[in-house]
């Protein structure tokens, strides 16, 4: 309409402006593109203006990516629909139903005006729209169906304020209201649920779900800022808990998102975490009275069996878990140790400055220069761990860690443990010192290679462990089995516990089998 007015215009005012005989010349030349305009049908007027607009003039505000995505996803599925090709679908029923469907079977599907004749311009790989393991490996395909066969079988039936709700086996017609039902969830959480933590990329509410007919809670996860790299970074997470399957590692229950940009997913809760027990000087009755008394004599070295247990599980995929620190450690009801975060996690054999890792003083010094990730790189948070918990000091965001560690290093460990511990006595404080001395400290040396490595690291404590064993009860006289006999026996049997057992406790048990059939 503009367009036209101002042509119309040009054509009235050019004859004030022209001699007559150029004006002659000029009148049909103006006319030209007027009628063009009004000869050319207004489907194809729209895509010529459409397409002029975004590839020459910059629009205030471009459309994000995700929208784009988002419409894109629409037509691939409905394209897919027609062709029987699975997209992140339950197969059968992406298989339309003809009888309803005649219509739009027959005429297949014609893309928005806005994509025609740009499809591939913005995204010519779709594959990161199919589901994948976590590493991107081949095996898509068995992935798929496992999931929805999981799907299927997972009980999400959920209470009032969060109700999964899995998008396998929607159809492209059900997306955009399962998009717009996922985010009015996303966004009731933000107004109502209590807000558990967040961190640079996530958020996390505290919701119950039904599992079972029975009442769960869960923390609920979702992305802190609403765009595509929010949403795969949740996504990779999520992935990443679908295949870990150790008792260290928070559960993910269930998740409910539209494929493209909502994304929630339920975690088990964990109500404690590790950072109330490094910093609180009188440990609260609640935590003390964590089944297997997380803060007793065995209870605290348990907690490091079980995290060396952990990371060495991951570690035996080939994981480093990258973002060791006590703000993603935490504890079930019953006092079980687990880790949460799986947002960022390396192969061990990771080369490469990591962004912003040169601020994290939890990391090793080598990680922070940029160096090689290596399983020593690992000890180095644990022994920290270790570090903060017997000394009662948080001194993973400070700047001047390394200072602090070795400064500590040669002093008289007994004077600088928390009085948790000297309270236990000369001799059970003894035992904590050598762990501070053999395996925190020499884990924290600024060399790698000056550090032990993962198994010796195991040996002393499990030598430490049974000497404080044979303090606490000295009757107790364990079978005198082999570091490795031990270790062996525990990855036989982890596979049958569908609890997480502290790893002491799986020692003493296996110990106690093995004394029983030597009598
Ligand atoms: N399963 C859970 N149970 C209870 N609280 C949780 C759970 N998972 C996370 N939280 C809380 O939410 C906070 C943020 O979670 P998380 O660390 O996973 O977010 P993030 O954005 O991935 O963090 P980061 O910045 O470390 O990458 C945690 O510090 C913790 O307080």
């Amino acid at each position: 309409m503009l367009f036209e007015w101002t042509v119309s215009l040009a054509i009235i005012f050019s004859g004030s402006l022209f001699p007559v005989e150029e004006k002659r010349m000029l009148e049909p030349m103006l006319l030209l593109p007027f009628v063009y305009i009004h000869s050319i049908p207004e489907k194809v007027h729209q895509v010529v203006i459409d397409t002029t607009d975004l590839d020459y003039f910059q629009e205030p505000e471009l459309p994000s990516e995700d929208e784009v995505l988002i419409d894109y996803e629409k037509v691939l599925q409905e394209h897919w629909k027609y062709q029987s090709t699975p997209l992140n679908l339950n197969h059968e029923s992406q298989l339309p139903d003809q009888d309803q469907d005649e219509e739009s079977w027959k005429k297949g599907l014609s893309a928005p005006a806005r994509l025609s004749g740009m499809g591939g311009l913005w995204f010519p790989d779709f594959s990161h729209l199919l589901r994948q393991s976590p590493d991107g490996e081949q095996n898509n395909e068995d992935t798929k169906a496992e999931e929805n066969t999981e799907n299927k079988q997972e009980e999400s039936a959920a209470g009032e304020e969060t109700q999964p709700e899995e998008n396998s086996g929607q159809s492209s017609v059900d997306t955009a209201s399962l998009s717009t039902k996922v985010a009015t969830r996303i966004s009731q959480m933000r107004s109502t649920a209590k807000r558990l933590g967040s961190g640079c990329y996530g958020e996390v509410f505290l919701g119950t779900l039904n599992q079972n007919g029975e009442r769960i809670r869960t923390a609920a996860k979702i992305m802190k800022s609403q765009d595509r790299r929010g949403f795969h970074n949740l996504d990779r997470e999520r992935r990443w808990l679908k295949a870990l399957d150790h008792p260290g590692v928070v559960k993910l229950i269930t998740y409910e998102s539209d494929g493209v940009r909502n994304l929630v997913i339920y975690l088990e809760y964990l109500p404690y975490d590790y950072y109330q027990l490094i910093v609180s000087k009188e440990p609260t009755q609640e935590l003390k009275g964590l089944n297997g008394n997380v803060l007793s004599e065995q209870g605290l070295i348990n907690i490091f069996f079980c995290l060396h247990e952990v990371l060495e599980y991951l570690h035996q995929q080939n994981i480093i878990y990258f973002d060791l620190h006590s703000g993603n450690l935490r504890f079930t009801e019953s006092g079980t140790l687990k880790l949460i975060d799986f947002g960022v996690l390396l192969r061990c054999d990771n080369k490469g400055v990591l962004p912003g890792a040169e601020n994290c003083y939890h990391l090793a010094p080598e990680i922070r220069a940029g160096k090689e990730v290596t399983i020593k790189g690992q000890l180095f948070s644990f022994g920290l761990l270790m570090i903060q918990l017997l000394h009662n000091k948080h001194i993973e965001k400070s700047p001047e860690v390394q200072k602090y560690i070795d400064a500590r290093r040669p002093m008289d460990q007994s004077e600088l443990l928390r009085k948790l511990v000297i309270c236990w006595g000369a001799e059970i404080t003894s035992e904590y010192e050598s762990l501070l001395d053999e395996i925190a400290f020499p884990c924290c040396e600024s060399d790698p290679d000056d550090r032990p490595d993962f198994d010796s690291v195991f040996t002393t404590l499990n030598s430490i462990a049974k000497a404080i064993d044979r303090i606490m009860d000295p009757e107790y006289e364990p079978a005198e089995l082999k570091d490795h006999e031990v270790k062996t026996i525990i990855e036989g049997h982890k596979k049958d516990v569908n609890d997480f057992q502290p790893a002491k406790k799986q020692r003493l048990e296996h110990d106690q089998v093995a004394s029983g059939s030597q009598n």
